[in-house]
């Protein structure tokens, strides 16, 4: 059963066509990424594996467009990975925010979409272009069945001390104001594949999964369940992001929208879109960016990264407390693993943890899914690459195999 799976984000589409004959049994045909939707020098890169890649620069104003170029790269005559659309018996999206209406992955209708709709609201950067998605294969074939996995689905099994907030009980029985989480398809793939990796038992393992990318959080998974994690009512709590500004007093907030004359919905925009690395350094919200800066001795880059790294550390202690003990720490996404020195920041001194970090084995090591730590390490810590897109396939193959 060939599978397309499309991760829409605001300006970029990343895919992949997976082959599943069964959750376990399954090859990537192709992989790819759409960059610089709506704005100019639109980029399509399409990997198939075993074939010529494809690179095409063309104007993409909209996601319909970008979806359409995937279609075309995908059956192309020497690029191409199926005769023809009609070889797709799927499509499976990401979408961020599920509320707590979904807790696990479902098939579209019109009821799913007006769900994901009420939620745009919350989630800003992400909800509206998962829809768009959703939208352009309607559009351009509207018979293939499409099925949505939310990133706060995995989260869904937190107990209410972890998502119950301290404001009046009323805003969460009128608005289900309360701690969702994201990221959840990751954390659990990851803590998973760390598992195996470990040699530990999923089912009974303490983990801490730190999925560092441009957006960013930490979960604790506990005997396979989230317990806790630290993005919250949006993808905007937590650590410090390229442009999110993660966990700041709600008091400080007021303050500053009363001193400069905001609306709650600029004091949105920029806690969205201003903060993060971007805000302390006014350089760039990309880590690779800071990180020069701060060689080059950009004393605010170093302050940047300085935040960035012990927010981590410091969700991994409390994570540690949370579930009375750990097991394993998992590092993935774009900076997780990339990015030797967070995994050195994050792990070093944690011997009273009774995790020794091994940082021969960390130096200069990229997207490889290795053990981190000593071999006598009663802790384990790992790196472990996520693979979003194989798990929404997966999901998407059960849900269909069970429509026919
Ligand atoms: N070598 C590297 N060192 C540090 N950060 C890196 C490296 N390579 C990529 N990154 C960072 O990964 C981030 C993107 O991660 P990714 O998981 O793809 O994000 P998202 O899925 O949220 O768009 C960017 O901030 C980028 O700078
Ligand atoms: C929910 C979220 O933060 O997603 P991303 O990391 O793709 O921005
Ligand atoms: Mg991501």
């Amino acid at each position: 059963m060939v599978i397309l799976v499309l991760n829409c984000g605001s300006s970029s589409i990343k895919y992949q066509v997976i082959d599943m004959v069964s959750p376990r049994e399954n090859s990537l045909l192709a992989k790819g990424l759409v960059e610089r939707i709506g704005i100019e020098g639109g980029i399509i890169t399409h990997k198939p594996t075993g074939k010529p890649r494809l690179e095409l620069t063309t104007d993409i104003p909209n996601h319909t467009k970008g979806i359409d170029l995937i279609f075309k790269a995908i059956t192309d005559s020497e690029s191409g990975v199926i005769a023809s659309l009609d070889d797709i018996r799927a499509v499976g999206h990401r979408v961020a925010h599920g509320g707590d209406f979904f807790d696990r992955s479902v098939l579209v209708d019109d009821e799913v979409i007006n769900r994901i709709e009420q939620l745009v609201e919350l989630a800003p950067l992400h909800n509206p272009a998962n829809l768009k998605g959703i939208y352009a294969v309607k559009e351009l074939c509207p018979a293939i069945p499409q099925v949505v996995c939310f990133d706060t689905s995995f989260h869904q099994s937190m107990p209410p001390r972890s998502y119950i907030y301290g404001l009046p009980y009323k805003y969460y029985e009128q608005y289900r104001v309360r701690r969702y989480g994201f990221h959840g398809t990751s954390h659990k793939f990851v803590a998973q594949k760390g598992c195996e990796l470990a040699g530990l038992d999923f089912a009974k393992a303490k983990v801490v999964t730190c999925h560092i990318g441009n957006g960013a959080s930490v979960a604790a998974v506990d005997g396979g369940r989230s317990i806790d994690t630290s993005m919250g009512f949006t993808p905007v709590d937590g650590l410090l992001m390229g442009t999110r500004c993660g966990e700041v007093d709600p008091g400080a907030l007021t303050y500053i929208a009363d001193k400069e004359h905001m609306t709650g919905n600029e004091v949105w925009g920029m806690i969205n879109k201003q903060a993060g690395v971007l805000g302390i350094t006014g350089l760039s919200s990309d880590m690779r960016d800071i990180e020069n800066a701060a060689a080059e001795g950009n004393e605010r880059a170093k302050l940047a990264l300085d935040v960035y790294y012990y927010r981590v550390k410091k969700y991994v202690g409390a994570y540690a407390a949370a579930m009375g003990g750990l097991d394993l720490v998992v590092f993935t996404g774009g900076v997780g693993e990339n990015d030797p020195a967070l995994r050195e920041y994050v792990c070093s001194g944690m011997e009273f943890l009774g995790l020794e970090f091994d940082a021969d084995v960390n130096r200069g090591l990229r997207g490889k899914d290795t053990i981190l730590t000593k071999p006598a390490s009663r802790v384990k810590a790992a790196l472990i690459a996520t693979n979003e897109e194989l798990v929404i396939a997966t999901d998407t193959f059960d849900i269909v195999e069970k429509l026919r």
